[in-house]
C-alpha cells in the first residue's frame, strides 16, 4: 500500500524484551518511558450503560421494529462521541448491492463472521507475539517502510515513547500484500489474517452505510469513496508494566482513516477515548467489535461524524493485545467535506489532499486531535 511506504519509524527498543527486563515494583523504567500525563487527569471507568463505547446491535438495526431506535441510538454514538461497539456482528455478515439497499430490496445474507474465524485470528495473534524475539525479528520493519514489526510515529530522538511493539500489514487489496511481513508462524496464521479481513470487509461498508442512513444522507458517495479501497491491519501488543500510571501503551491520538474495527483479542482492558477534557475506560464486550470514527470520516461529513481522540493505558501484570483494521480513502481524494453534507452554504474544514494529510501524520508524533483540529474553519 502506498500509505505504508509514505515514511518510516526511527528505531526504537523492543518493549516486549524491555518489559521483561524492568518488571519489578522499584525497577527503572527508562526515562523516555515515564508519561506524567498517564496518571494525570481524571480517568472516569466503571461508568454504567457503557457510555463510553455505546452498544449497538446489528441485528436491532436490521429488524424493522427496532431499527429506528437503534438508529437513534448509532446517530448519538456518531456525532457524540465517535466510538460505539457493535454486537452481534459475529452472527452477521452483510452481502448486498447497495443498489439493493436503497431500492428497499436488502438482501441479507445472515451467515455470519463465523466464531472460527475471529478465535484462530486471535489465538494466532497471540501464538505469534510470544514467540522470542529472534523469531518475531525475521519480519522487522524496513527503512523508510512502515509494515512489519516494530514501532510508528516515532520521528525524534527525545520524543516520549509508547509501552508497546506492533505489527502493521497491509490487508487488501490482495496483490499490494507485501508477503515478507506476513509470519510464517504459527502456520495457520497468514490464513486467519486473510479470513478475519475477508469477513469483515461487508461489515464495515453496511456500518457506514448505517451510520449515513441514521444521520439522515445519501451513501452513495461516501461508500464510493472506500470502495475497494485499502485496508491496513496494525497488531498492538502490550506488554504489562509494574508501573502502569507511569507509561502509556499508545499515545492520545485519532485514527486518519474511514472506519477502524478495533478488535481485543484478550480480556483485559485498556482503551480510554476523550469526551468533554476527560478520559473514559471503553469496557469492550467480549464479543463486540469496536467501531472508531477516523479523521477523514469527520472532515468528508462536514463535521456530522465525529472522530474519537483515544489512547491505550498498560495492566500492571497483564499483557494486551488489539488488533485495529484500518480503512483507507481513495488514495487521489481531496479531503473535503461532500456537499451532500453541507447545509446553507457552511463549510466546517478545508480542503487538503489526503496524501499530504497522511504524511503529515506519518511524519509526526501522535498529538491527541490537533492535525485535524488544524483543519477547522472559523464559523
Ligand atoms: O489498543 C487499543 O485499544 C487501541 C489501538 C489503536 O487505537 C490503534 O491501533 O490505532
Ligand atoms: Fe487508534
Amino acid at each position: 500500500m502506498a500509505e505504508a511506504k509514505v515514511n518510516g519509524s526511527l528505531a526504537v527498543p523492543n518493549v516486549q524484551a524491555l518489559a521483561e527486563t524492568c518488571n519489578g515494583p522499584d525497577e527503572q523504567i527508562p526515562q523516555r518511558y515515564v508519561r506524567t500525563e498517564a496518571s494525570s487527569g481524571e480517568v472516569i471507568s466503571n461508568c454504567h450503560d457503557n457510555v463510553a463505547a455505546p452498544i449497538i446491535d446489528l441485528n436491532k438495526l436490521l429488524a424493522a421494529q427496532s431499527s429506528e431506535e437503534e438508529c437513534v441510538k448509532l446517530r448519538s454514538a456518531c456525532q457524540n462521541l465517535g466510538l460505539f461497539q457493535v454486537c452481534n456482528a459475529r452472527f452477521l455478515a452483510f452481502r448486498y448491492s447497495i443498489k439493493h439497499l436503497w431500492n428497499k430490496n436488502l438482501q441479507l445474507i445472515n451467515h455470519g463472521v463465523p466464531d472460527e474465524v475471529i478465535g484462530n485470528f486471535k489465538r494466532d495473534i497471540v501464538e505469534f507475539f510470544s514467540q522470542p524475539l529472534d523469531a518475531k525479528k525475521e519480519y522487522s520493519q524496513l527503512p523508510n517502510n512502515l509494515e512489519g514489526y516494530g514501532q510508528v510515529f516515532v520521528v525524534s530522538e527525545d520524543q516520549k515513547l509508547d509501552w508497546g511493539d506492533m505489527m502493521y500489514l497491509t490487508v487488501h487489496p490482495s496483490d499490494l500484500r507485501d508477503l515478507r511481513f506476513w509470519p510464517t508462524y504459527p502456520a495457520s496464521f497468514r490464513q486467519s489474517i486473510d479470513a478475519y479481513s475477508s469477513e469483515t470487509k461487508g461489515l464495515a461498508r453496511c456500518i457506514l452505510e448505517f451510520m449515513v442512513k441514521a444521520i439522515g444522507a445519501e451513501p452513495e458517495l461516501l461508500l464510493g469513496i472506500f470502495e475497494e479501497q485499502a485496508r491496513g491491519m496494525r497488531m498492538n501488543y502490550y506488554p504489562p508494566c509494574k508501573q502502569a500510571d507511569k507509561v502509556l501503551g499508545l499515545s492520545p491520538h485519532t485514527d486518519a482513516t474511514g472506519l477502524t474495527l478495533l478488535l481485543q483479542v484478550n480480556d483485559v482492558q485498556g482503551l480510554q477515548i476523550k469526551k468533554d477534557g476527560k478520559w473514559f475506560s471503553v469496557n469492550a464486550l467480549n464479543d463486540a467489535l469496536i467501531v472508531n470514527i477516523g479523521d477523514t470520516l469527520e472532515v468528508l461529513s462536514n463535521g456530522k461524524f465525529r472522530s474519537v481522540e483515544h489512547r491505550a493505558v498498560i495492566h500492571p501484570n497483564k499483557e494486551r493485545i488489539s488488533v485495529a483494521l484500518f480503512h483507507y480513502p481513495c488514495e487521489n481524494l481531496v479531503l473535503s467535506p461532500l456537499p451532500e453534507f453541507v447545509e446553507d452554504g457552511k463549510v466546517h474544514y478545508r480542503s487538503m489532499r489526503y496524501q499530504d494529510f497522511l504524511k503529515q501524520m506519518l511524519t509526526a508524533q501522535l498529538d491527541g486531535k490537533n492535525r485535524l483540529e488544524k483543519l477547522k474553519l472559523e464559523q
